[in-house]
């Protein structure tokens, strides 16, 4: 089967590092130039960024570069429903991890709310993402083995309603099997409303299942086929083994 454009595209000039650290220094450097570059021209920048393991040395590296953090608002890709200050929550990641040293400076609206009912947190998480600076300046989405991007997961109920173009829903509630919890994921449409957009991933496993989602083409199968198979937006991949 011919391997569609434009997915066959970002995999092709996907940029690859030896090592993970260099990749994570490559894209941090990257996100500064173009955060610094927002506030300055505009006045106040937006970074989303995702949970999990694999950012952790971007944020890392990112923390104490020279950008005017004052002016920046860092948000989330997917958060689960659990407080911030949960073991498992990606808030408590970012803020140990990336929002320290001169990042301290930069805004952080959290997408989880203690509300009540389904529609009520989903809503909460869309007010949140409303004091973003819109079109986002730079959004880097993470990517499960399974395909999932953000809490965008195969199989899961809400997952059509994630991925469909023309939802004017911000978030959605998800479910991850392992670890079960529920999830808020901001909709494709809404990772898309960006300038710039990065997709980081390691491990030969990752980039396995990158080649898999574009061989089956079934965003359905793999989310991560319906980020890159877009026109509205280009995603440039970091990868390293
Ligand atoms: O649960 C999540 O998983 C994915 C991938 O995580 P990783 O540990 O394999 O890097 C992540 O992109 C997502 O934001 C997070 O909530």
């Amino acid at each position: 089967m011919k391997r569609p454009e434009p997915a066959a595209r970002a995999l092709d000039n996907a940029q690859r590092f030896t090592r993970a650290d260099r990749a994570a220094s490559a894209l941090a450097t990257r996100i500064s130039e173009i955060i610094t570059y927002g506030a300055r021209a505009r006045g106040r920048a937006s970074l989303l960024v995702p949970g999990g393991r694999t950012p952790i040395p971007l944020f890392d590296a990112l923390c104490g570069l020279d950008v005017p953090w004052q002016q920046v608002y860092v948000g989330l890709t997917d958060e689960r429903r659990v407080p911030p200050e949960d073991r498992q929550s990606n808030a408590r990641l970012i803020r140990e991890h990336l929002l320290r040293d001169r990042a301290a400076a930069a805004h952080f609206p959290l997408l989880y709310h203690d509300a009540v009912g389904d529609r009520a947190v989903e809503a909460a998480c869309g007010a949140a993402l409303g004091l973003l600076p819109r079109p986002f300046d730079a959004v880097v989405v993470g990517m499960g083995d399974d395909g999932h991007i953000a809490s965008l997961f195969p199989g899961d109920a809400a997952l059509a309603r994630g991925l469909d173009p023309a939802t004017e829903a911000p978030c959605v509630l998800t479910r991850a099997a392992d670890p079960p919890y529920e999830r808020l994921s901001l909709t494709l449409a809404t990772l898309l409303s960006s300038r710039w957009v990065a997709l980081l991933i390691n491990g030969s496993a990752k980039w396995a299942a990158l080649e898999t989602a574009i061989e089956r083409q079934d965003a359905q199968a793999s989310p991560v086929y319906a980020l890159l198979n877009q026109r509205q937006v280009a995603v440039n991949v970091f990868y390293a083994p």
